[in-house]
């Protein structure tokens, strides 16, 4: 942008000389050089927060072909031509609706653009929509999208050789609160604890809501006692961040992933989540420990 301006500028000096100060119109001066700035300030815009590509393509090249006209026409304020030249007159004003063009252009290739990503968008937000693999109150994912992700992982680990553990969280005594301070609070809590537990996640990890006040989370590449470390603080973290009711618990049940299927799997979890015993309900089980 600032060749085609040093461009104009050279153009228009060395084909004229310049004014004497008293027969310059500074009104001229100021709506010219202030459609010039906002041109080069648009196209500036224009070019920094948009990705590479065609449409850009065609603004940033109607956008230099207009600046470059606008230099010109500001700079014939300051600079005089012979009565005869026609050539910076044309160089003004010919130019500008092939820039103007090539703006158009890029607004038609815009516009189908946007049409494009938007159909797609409808279209992802469809496809997860008919599969159910979003839960609406938390926004996480569902038990479906869990039992998913946990087949493609297994078949990961089993190649890659590496760790995999899942883990079932469940709130204790959540029906209690439910009753105390009505489903409207319960629904809140549902949500905080989602994102708590998805903060202590790591980003690599999936948190899935199963159903009711229960999560199920997936560790790749984690191996028991890893997992272990990383949810211990979970149980107290909900009680305290989360200011709950002294009564409101929560369990923590993890299992190394030794089967082939995601549907052995979570059998295997939820048969130690359900031997999970009174007394280690605020903690992590150790139940599912034997069965990995
Ligand atoms: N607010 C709210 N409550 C829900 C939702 N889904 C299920 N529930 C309630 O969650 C409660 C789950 O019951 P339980 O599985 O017995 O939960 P609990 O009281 O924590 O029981 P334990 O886990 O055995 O301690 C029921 O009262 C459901 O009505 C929901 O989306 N929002």
């Amino acid at each position: 942008m600032v060749l085609v301006m040093a461009l104009a500028v050279l153009i228009s000096y060395q084909l004229g000389s310049a004014k004497a100060l008293v027969i310059i119109d500074f009104y001229d001066v100021l709506g010219e050089a202030s459609t010039l700035i906002l041109a080069v300030l648009g196209l500036l815009l224009m070019v920094s927060t948009r990705p590479q590509g065609r449409v850009t393509d065609h603004f940033y090249s109607g956008g230099l072909i207009l600046v470059f006209s606008l230099s010109l026409d500001l700079l014939d304020e300051f600079v005089h031509y012979p009565d005869d030249l026609r050539l910076v007159s044309w160089l003004e004003s010919l130019p500008q609706p092939l820039g103007l063009m090539l703006i158009a252009i890029g607004a038609l290739e815009w516009r189908k653009e946007h049409l494009l990503v938007t159909r797609q968008l409808a279209t992802r937000e469809k496809v997860l929509r008919e599969h159910q693999w979003l839960d609406p109150l938390t926004t996480l994912y569902t038990a479906r999208y869990f039992h998913y992700l946990l087949q493609r992982e297994i078949s990961h680990a089993a190649e890659s050789a590496q760790p995999l553990c899942i883990a079932h969280v469940n709130l204790i005594c959540f029906s209690r609160f439910n009753q105390s301070y009505g489903s409207h609070a319960g629904d809140k809590l549902l949500h905080h604890v989602s994102e708590l537990i998805s903060l202590l996640l790591r980003p690599s990890d999936c948190v899935c809501r199963e159903h009711s006040d229960r999560f199920l989370i997936l560790l790749p590449n984690t191996d028991y006692a890893h997992a272990r470390q990383l949810l211990a603080g979970l149980p107290n973290a909900i009680t305290s961040e989360l200011n709950t009711p002294a009564y409101l618990g929560c369990q923590v049940t993890l299992h190394e992933v030794k089967e082939h299927s995601a549907e052995q799997a979570l059998n295997a979890l939820t048969e130690a989540a359900a031997h999970t015993s009174a007394d280690v309900q605020r903690g992590i089980t150790r139940a599912a420990r034997a069965r990995a």
